[in-house]
């Protein structure tokens, strides 16, 4: 039998009693931030659920994880400590249950509805890395950057790709995004120009939220990795293509990503995401021993992407692809970034890298989509090769299980112009 809440959850809700993903929101306007969790139409306020001495197991009844401000103290805890609230709430939440269900004033308390809080990032976040795990997406861009002659790297089928992002610029879902200024891809013999610019593009990916972390000089096994991962979110990698094409050689992506990078509030944990498990695709040369695990997983989420186009009324699709796509999971992703003994900390978050698919209709950015604005897009009533002043960019996710889904939610975003 499925299992049920006393909260109403409609059948297309994201945030069934399985989902039970955690954030931090503010209440009223005026209120502090606090930790909840989503349960269909409502917030659960986990610093009230606390507060009344309901997490009584043996990690978190003496805690107070949950009177905090962001999620890092709890996420910093480990794996028995989410096992230990999921068990907890998901006993409280349940239909059968009365200890929440038959409190009228305690339910009043506790339960926010959704549409009238605020929600903020749900950690504080050290250190942000993007990693560049989607072979398509990796190929795609070789091809457009770098010609046919290789598009794809021999190291990278070697070793997970990444750069250190910008963990300052990154901002909660429904942030606008400033479009950035900066120096330009020169075309000919011409010097490169200066100012907003001209190929703005989102990249969709997910991001994995670092739970425990590790020591300085104490690399995680891969098949470990797992525990020091709390969940995963929707994270738009926001590109300035021209930017970036310019300035990359020979040190990577700087000012053409840093200045805005967006996240979806949800942290949708791997426990609520294991029913939904599926084989990562086979390795081709087999990776070293470090990085060979004995379960090489990802997950069943189909990703979608919507643009709503300046001054449009409409929404259109522009890509659905699937977390599945991934050539490096995750748990690849974290062993190899801390394989050199550097130390991963609660609340660092690790970008996928654009998750694109094989086909065309799956590409994870404009840049592949439009093929470096060779191909626009018709959007309804317009086209697009890049994204113009005005335009808003939302992605979503979702699992579908046997008669409930586990979702992510939105992560959006409105391009705002250049100052002047
Ligand atoms: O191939 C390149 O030169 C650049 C690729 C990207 O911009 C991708 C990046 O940020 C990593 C990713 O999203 O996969
Ligand atoms: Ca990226
Ligand atoms: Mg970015």
């Amino acid at each position: 039998m499925v299992l049920t809440s006393f909260v109403e959850v409609q059948p297309d809700s994201h945030f069934p009693i399985q989902n039970l993903p955690y954030g931090v929101f503010k209440p009223e306007p005026g209120s502090e931030p606090r930790p909840g969790v989503a349960i269909g139409d409502y917030v659960l306020d986990l610093s009230v659920i606390a507060s009344a001495g309901l997490f009584d197991g043996p990690f978190l009844k003496n805690s107070d994880c949950f009177n905090q401000l962001n999620l890092n103290k709890f996420v910093g805890l480990g794996r028995p400590a989410w096992k230990e609230a999921r068990v907890t709430l998901q006993k409280l939440l349940s239909a059968t249950e009365p200890t929440l269900r038959d409190n009228p004033s305690l339910r009043q308390k506790a339960l926010v509805s959704m549409v009238k809080v605020q929600m903020l990032l749900p950690v504080v976040i050290g250190d942000y890395t993007d990693f560049f795990a989607s072979m398509h997406h990796a190929k795609n861009c070789g091809l457009i950057f770098r010609g046919p002659e290789n598009p794809v790297n021999p190291n990278w089928f070697h070793i997970p790709i990444a750069y250190h992002g910008r963990a300052s610029s990154i901002v909660i879902s429904g942030t606008d995004i400033i479009r950035p200024r900066g120096q330009g891809h020169p075309t000919g013999n011409s010097p490169p120009y200066f100012g907003p610019s001209r190929k703005l593009d989102f990249e969709m990916e997910m991001a994995a939220v670092v739970g425990a972390g590790n020591e300085l000089g104490k690399p995680v096994d891969v098949n470990e990795a797992a525990d020091h991962i709390f969940g995963l979110v929707l994270m738009n990698d926001w590109s300035a293509r021209d930017i970036q094409a310019w300035e990359y050689v020979p040190l990577g992506p700087f000012l053409g990503k840093s200045f805005g990078t967006t996240i979806s509030p949800w942290i949708v944990t791997l426990d609520a995401l294991e029913p939904f498990a599926s084989d990562a695709p086979k390795k081709n040369p087999p990776p070293l021993p470090y990085l060979a695990e004995k379960i090489s997983k990802n997950y069943d989420i189909s990703l979608q992407v919507f643009v709503k186009p300046a001054g449009q009324e409409d929404t259109c699709i522009v890509t659905r692809s699937n977390f599945m796509h991934l050539y490096w999971t995750i748990t690849q992703q974290l062993a190899h970034h801390t394989i050199n003994g550097c130390n991963l900390r609660p609340g660092d978050l690790l970008g996928t890298g654009t998750i694109s698919g094989p086909e065309p209709e799956s590409y994870g950015c404009l840049l592949e989509l439009t093929w470096n604005g060779q191909k626009p897009l018709s959007l309804g009533g317009s086209t697009r090769k890049f994204l113009e002043d005005g335009d808003e960019v939302i992605f979503t996710g979702c699992c579908k299980g046997d008669g409930y889904l586990v979702g992510f939610g939105t992560c959006s975003g409105k391009i705002l112009p250049s100052p002047p």
